[in-house]
Formats: C-alpha cells, sequence, structure tokens
C-alpha cells in the first residue's frame, strides 16, 4: 500500500495515540536530504546527530532518542521515518506517559474480541499491528510500566505479537524509535526500567540539545518565523535587540516555547520588526522560569549577565527578572549575582519603576 502526501491524521482511543502519514514525501533521489534538512542548522551538535541519524535511518536499527521536552524529538523520528525505507509504511506513535496504565497493554497489543469488561465487540489491532511494514515511535518511554516492558521485550525479541486474550501470536515487521527526557541508564540502576529492553531499544541513541546551549537559535528563529509568514500575512523579521534577547534567555519549553513565543510576539507586534519588547510581552502570558538558574552549569552559566549586553537587553533581561521575583529587588540580585543597590541604580538608568510606586 502506497501512503501518500495526502495527510491521514487518525487519532484511536484517545490522545495519546496518533497515527498518521502526514510527513512530506519528498522524490526518491533526495528523500535522504528533504527529510533532515529543516533540521539541520549551524549547530554543531545538531549536525552531528543529523548525520548519525541519516545514516542511522536507512538501517532497521532501534533507534533512542534522548532529550528535554520540545526539543524536537517527534519531529526527529518522523524524519527518520521519512528518511528510511519504511518510508510508505505508516507512523504509529504512542505517548507511554499520557496513557491510563489499564489501556496500554490493549492499545499496544491489541485484544480479542470480549477479552475483558469493556473490550471492543470486534477486538482490536494493537499498534504494534498498526506499525506493520512502517515505524513504531513510542514517546516518553521511560514512563512504561515494568509490566509492558517485559511484554515489548518479548514482542521485540521474537517479532510476533500476541493480542490480550488471543491463544495465536501474529508476526510483525516494523521499526522502533523510541524517545524520553529521562535518564534511562539511571532508572535502569534503580530496576525502573528493565535493562534488557534499554539494549533492545538503544541499537543507536543520541541527544537531542536543549535549546538554550544551541548555536543557531537565530537561524532557527528566523525559520520559525518565516513558517508562521503565511499564516499571518506579513513579512516578520527580527529586530537585532529580539535576537539578542532571545539568545541570552534559557528556554525551560526549549524549541516547542521559541515558537510559540515568536508566534505570540508576531500577532502582537504591529511594527514591521519584531522588538524585544513583544518578545518579552509574549514570555509573561508563559512560562515563568525563563532566567532561572541553568539546568547544567557548564553550557549556561553566562545567561542573565547584564553587565556586558546591549542597553536595551539589559533593560529587558533586568525587567522579566524583576517581574519574575515579583518586583523583589533582593531575589533580583541574587540572581544576578550582584548587590541591591546596583539593581536600584540600574533600575533608575533604564527608567524601571516599581508598579506599586507609579501612583505615589
Ligand atoms: N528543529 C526544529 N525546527 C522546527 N520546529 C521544531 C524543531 N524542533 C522542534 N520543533 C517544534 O517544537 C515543537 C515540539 O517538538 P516535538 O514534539 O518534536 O518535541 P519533543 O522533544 O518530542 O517534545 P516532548 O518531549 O514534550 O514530547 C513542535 O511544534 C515542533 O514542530
Amino acid at each position: 500500500m502506497r501512503y501518500t502526501a495526502t495527510p491521514f491524521k487518525g487519532w484511536t482511543h484517545g490522545k495519546h495515540v496518533k497515527r498518521d502519514t502526514a510527513y512530506p514525501l519528498p522524490a526518491d533521489s533526495d528523500l535522504e536530504h528533504a527529510a533532515f534538512a529543516p533540521l539541520a542548522l549551524g549547530d554543531t551538535t545538531i549536525a552531528t546527530v543529523v548525520h548519525r541519524l541519516q545514516r542511522a535511518a536507512k538501517s532497521n536499527l532501534p533507534i533512542l532518542l534522548h532529550g528535554e521536552t520540545g526539543t524536537g524529538k517527534e519531529l526527529f523520528a518522523r524524519a527518520i521515518h521519512a528518511a528510511s525505507a519504511r518510508c510508505n509504511g505508516p507512523f504509529v506513535a504512542l505517548n507511554c506517559a499520557s496513557i491510563p496504565e489499564g489501556l496500554i497493554e490493549s492499545e499496544l497489543f491489541g485484544h480479542r474480541a470480549g477479552a475483558f469488561t469493556g473490550a471492543s465487540t470486534r477486538g482490536a489491532r494493537g499498534l504494534i499491528q498498526q506499525a506493520n511494514g512502517g515505524t513504531l515511535f513510542l514517546d516518553e518511554i521511560g514512563d512504561m510500566p515494568l509490566a509492558m516492558q517485559s511484554r515489548l521485550l518479548r514482542v521485540l525479541a521474537e517479532k510476533e505479537v500476541t493480542p490480550v486474550g488471543a491463544d495465536t501470536p501474529i508476526k510483525t515487521d516494523f521499526r522502533i524509535i523510541s524517545a524520553t527526557h529521562r535518564d534511562l541508564q539511571e532508572r535502569a540502576a534503580r530496576h525502573a526500567f528493565r535493562e534488557d529492553l534499554l539494549f533492545r531499544l538503544h541499537g543507536l541513541a543520541v541527544t537531542l540539545p536543549p535549546l538554550r546551549t544551541r548555536t543557531d537559535i537565530g537561524e532557527l528563529a528566523r525559520r520559525l518565523l518565516a513558517a508562521e509568514q503565511t499564516v499571518i500575512g506579513r513579512r516578520l523579521t527580527l529586530e537585532p535587540c529580539a535576537n539578542r534577547l532571545i539568545a541570552r534567555l534559557r528556554w525551560p519549553g526549549n524549541v516547542r516555547q521559541l515558537r510559540q513565543v515568536l508566534t505570540t510576539a508576531a500577532w502582537l507586534s504591529d511594527a514591521p520588526g519584531i522588538r524585544a519588547i513583544d518578545i518579552e510581552t509574549a514570555l509573561e502570558s508563559g512560562i515563568t522560569d525563563m532566567m532561572a538558574g541553568p539546568a547544567n552549569a557548564g553550557h549556561d552559566a553566562p545567561r542573565h549577565t547584564v553587565g556586558n549586553a546591549a542597553p536595551e537587553d539589559a533593560r529587558s533581561l533586568l525587567l522579566l527578572s524583576l517581574r519574575r521575583n515579583r518586583w523583589n529587588v533582593s531575589s533580583t540580585a541574587r540572581e544576578f549575582n550582584t548587590a541591591r543597590t546596583t539593581i536600584y541604580r540600574r533600575m533608575a538608568r533604564f527608567g524601571i519603576v516599581q508598579p506599586n510606586l507609579l501612583d505615589s
């Protein structure tokens, strides 16, 4: 069966299951390039990841994608599928964290008619069977219950699946890609994740870098904005002060958050180019932890230094921090590792007034 570029997005049994073949199918000759091209920008870590995944895509190796939320794990999984020999088969995704434990078994393995209370009278094909000839993407695999891990391990070892309530196993042929933000080795050491399953999933493991460590954030922001232009109906550009602010923020929600903030800023802005103030305004309605200390100090340490920043960036950074700390100057000073008097001086220099003093 040939799946075409016509999207078929089907949700079965709830939001945690996605089945589609919507990734645009390029001509065979440039399949590999076209699938990964939008993901390969100027960051060397990303370039290495793309290079490895492009090579591995052609194999049947199980691939484990590791990375914080919003770093693009599902996007990469789709690119691997699109660049693989299985690209004409289905791409079936299950989020193991969002599905109730009692449902995961029948979702994955299917069930025979009347196998349990509430089972379909006609039985159901599980996702593993649905992925036959294609790719099964198990997102948040680290959250899969241990009992399911054992069953999945058997399926991977024997390449056949036995639906709940059935006696006869059914042969299946699929490629598995899994993703997690968890440290699976640490979980395996604590016996929360089966080590033998980890080995099975781990044909190739890659870590997608968090956005705050990527050197191509400006390029990525421009691409995300370009994609938004057709929706908004005008040319979208970033002013230099917006670019500098974006490069300094911590982005705990990674590319997902950057995309959301840029979209909001683009809608809010009435100037030709998006300014730092538009980014700030968009941020205010979102996550508050943008300026928090680094998760891994090695990469992140210099993110909240105001001293060397250009004036408009310094003002934006200070304002964000003050708002985040509910205008508590001591907390803000701690964040910038400086004295309270320095914060007051900078507030005066930048014309920043505490809201409760505005009326007095
Ligand atoms: N390199 C990229 N280029 C364009 N958009 C991207 C990129 N990486 C991620 N995104 C966008 O960010 C959002 C999150 O991506 P995705 O769902 O693949 O991340 P994830 O790591 O799987 O997240 P989660 O762990 O929360 O499921 C999506 O809207 C996706 O289109």
